[in-house]
Parts: structure tokens; C-alpha cells; sequence
């Protein structure tokens, strides 16, 4: 039976978009011969360089299945690794959300890192702040989220489940025309959040488990859901919105000092102004940057984890 319809199926080239990626194995949506069709993709060979997001060329080996051939050229690539290796998040996303909650309590550990790994991709980073309806909590997280908005990260605040038509009104306009990723730890109201801009997510997450034979692990893997936003009036914009799973540790052992240096946008006034041009920004002697730690022009937070960011990629083994 399969090797019946084997025989009769005649490969053919393509292109796609990478929907969702599940250790090798990629959902594409791609175009054949004019048609649109899901297929189940792997690489050639032992590669995996491929993400959620990647425009790419293929060939069909069965009706269902193909090969990717080829990536194309991607306009930013997100990604966090460890010491070992790095672990492609998503291609060509122009902005990242970041899903945060009055409870329970969040990470600025974790904020900083996917803000530093946006800066390092070239992409622009909002803070959503969500479950705003918990009231007790709202002051306390908005003075703790002050901190970024003064560093220039706009901080949008939504209910997901007491206020769904404001949340969407609140979100529709920004990702219009955009290609967004949100991610957050877990509780946050993630995955609230896409079920309210993406009715049918439920439905597509089983199709693509089934695709992918991920077995239960559903939350393990990336997936774009594509929005038409407005479809068929003539202001339509393409836009997309990617679900990344829920993460507890955001390595960026990936980044060169000199990437973390500019990736910490405060920083930036104080560069080029230290005593020493190639200043650590450690424990140098007129250091413009330690200076304005001391001055409070800085958060120190911030500073302490710039030091462990530069410490982490001097560990990078790969
Ligand atoms: N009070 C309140 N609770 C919310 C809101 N949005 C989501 N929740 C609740 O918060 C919990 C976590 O929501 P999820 O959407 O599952 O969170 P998630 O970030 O996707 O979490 P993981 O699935 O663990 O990654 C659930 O019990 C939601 O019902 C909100 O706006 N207000
Ligand atoms: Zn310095």
C-alpha cells in the first residue's frame, strides 16, 4: 500500500513556510503547483538549522511529505543556547512579546535575557503585562516593570480572562503586519493569550502533534499561526504569531562581549567612554559605565546581569 502510492507519487520542487518544528521534523506550509498543503518535512542529512518561521525550498518525496532543500535568507534570527550548543527559537520574527502576570511572580532575570536576545537579533520588544484584573497585585508589578518602560520597552497591560475583547483590541494593532513571537514563563497566561487571537489554536495544535508524532508533549514545541488580520479588505498586512513552549532558563552563551555591551541599551551613552578602549566594564578604574551603576543611572540589576552574561559566554565550549 505504501509503496503503491509511493510509485505513483512524482516528486515536486516547492517552497514553504516552517509552521512548527519538533526536534528534526518540521510542519511546513507549502505552495506545490499552485496548491497550499501542510507537509511533514525533515533535512538532508543530519541538519538542523532549520526554525519556526523559515521561508524555504523543498521537494515533495509523498503527498504529504518533503525535504527541505534550502533556507532562505532570513531578516533576523532569535536563538538561546547553552554551553554546549544553541537552540534556534525563530527566523524572520519582527518583534517579541514578552508575557508577564501580577501573579504569580516573574523573573527579571528572565525579562532582561529575552530582552537582550531580542536586541541582539534586531528585534523590537514589547512587555505584556497580563491578568491585570488581580488587583491586590497591579501596583507592586507595575513599579517593577517600570524599570523597562524607562529604558524605552513598552509595556502593554491586558486581562486574557477577565477582559478578552479589550485584550484583543489592546493586541490586534500591534501585530498587525507583524511577525511575533511571545514568549513567557510558565502560569503567565501565554497560552490564554493566543487562544484569544487565535480561536482554532487548540485545533491546530492536535493536527500538528498528530503531523510531528510528538505523542502528549504538546506545550514542547514551537508553532507560527498565521492571522488574517482583515483578510480581503485592502488594508490587509500579512502577520503571524508564534507560541514558544513556556521556558525556565534563557542561556545566551552565544553573544560576544561586544554584542552584550550594545544589547544592554542603557549602556550605550557610556560606551566608548571608559578610560581603557577595551574596557571589561568590570571592575576597570574609570570605567563610564561602573560610574553610572554608582550614580543609579544604571540599574544595578541590569549590571550584575551583563557580568554573568559576559561570564557565561566565556564558557561557551562550541
Ligand atoms: N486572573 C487571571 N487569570 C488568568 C488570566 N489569563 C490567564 N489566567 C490563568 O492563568 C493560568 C495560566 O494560564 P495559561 O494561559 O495556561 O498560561 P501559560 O503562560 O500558557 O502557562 P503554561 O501553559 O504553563 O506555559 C490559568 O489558570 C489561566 O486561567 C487573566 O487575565 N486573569
Ligand atoms: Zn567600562
Amino acid at each position: 500500500m505504501v509503496n503503491h502510492a509511493r510509485q505513483e507519487h512524482k516528486d515536486q520542487a516547492g517552497s514553504g513556510l516552517v509552521i512548527a518544528a519538533h526536534g528534526r521534523h518540521y510542519l511546513v506550509q507549502a505552495k506545490i503547483d499552485g496548491q497550499s498543503l501542510k507537509l511533514q518535512c525533515v533535512t538532508r542529512g543530519k541538519k538542523s538549522d532549520v526554525a519556526v518561521g523559515d521561508r524555504v525550498q523543498l521537494k515533495t518525496t509523498s503527498p504529504n511529505q518533503g525535504v527541505i532543500e534550502a533556507i532562505d535568507e532570513r531578516n533576523s534570527l532569535l536563538y538561546r543556547s547553552d554551553q554546549y550548543k544553541s537552540k534556534l527559537l525563530a527566523a524572520n520574527v519582527t518583534q517579541l512579546f514578552i508575557v508577564v502576570a501580577t501573579e504569580p511572580g516573574f523573573a527579571d532575570d528572565l525579562i532582561s535575557r529575552a530582552l537582550v536576545a531580542a536586541e541582539a537579533a534586531g528585534v523590537k520588544a514589547h512587555i505584556v503585562l497580563n491578568k491585570t484584573d488581580i488587583v491586590e497585585a497591579l501596583e507592586k508589578t507595575r513599579q517593577r516593570l517600570q524599570m523597562y518602560a524607562n529604558l524605552g520597552y513598552p509595556v502593554h497591560e491586558v486581562s486574557a480572562r477577565a477582559f478578552p475583547e479589550e485584550t484583543c483590541a489592546t493586541l490586534w494593532p500591534l501585530l498587525k503586519g507583524q511577525s511575533t513571537i511571545l514568549i513567557g514563563q510558565s502560569g503567565m497566561g501565554k497560552s490564554s493569550i493566543i487562544n484569544l487571537i487565535v480561536p482554532d489554536a487548540d485545533i491546530a495544535v492536535r493536527e500538528i502533534s498528530a503531523a510531528l508524532d510528538t505523542g502528549k508533549h504538546t506545550t514542547t514545541f514551537t508553532r507560527l499561526y498565521e492571522l488574517d488580520a482583515d483578510a480581503g479588505t485592502p488594508d490587509a498586512q500579512p502577520a503571524s504569531i508564534i507560541d514558544s513552549p513556556g521556558f525556565q532558563e534563557f542561556g545566551l552563551y552565544q553573544l560576544s562581549e561586544g554584542m552584550l555591551e550594545r544589547a544592554f541599551v542603557e549602556f550605550t551613552p557610556y560606551l566608548g567612554k571608559c578610560k581603557f578602549y577595551n574596557c571589561h566594564h568590570l571592575i576597570e578604574p574609570s570605567c563610564a559605565v561602573l560610574e553610572a551603576v554608582k550614580d543609579n543611572k544604571i540599574a544595578s540589576m541590569r549590571h550584575q546581569l551583563y557580568v554573568q552574561l559576559l561570564h557565561e559566554s566565556s564558557q561557551k565550549l562550541y
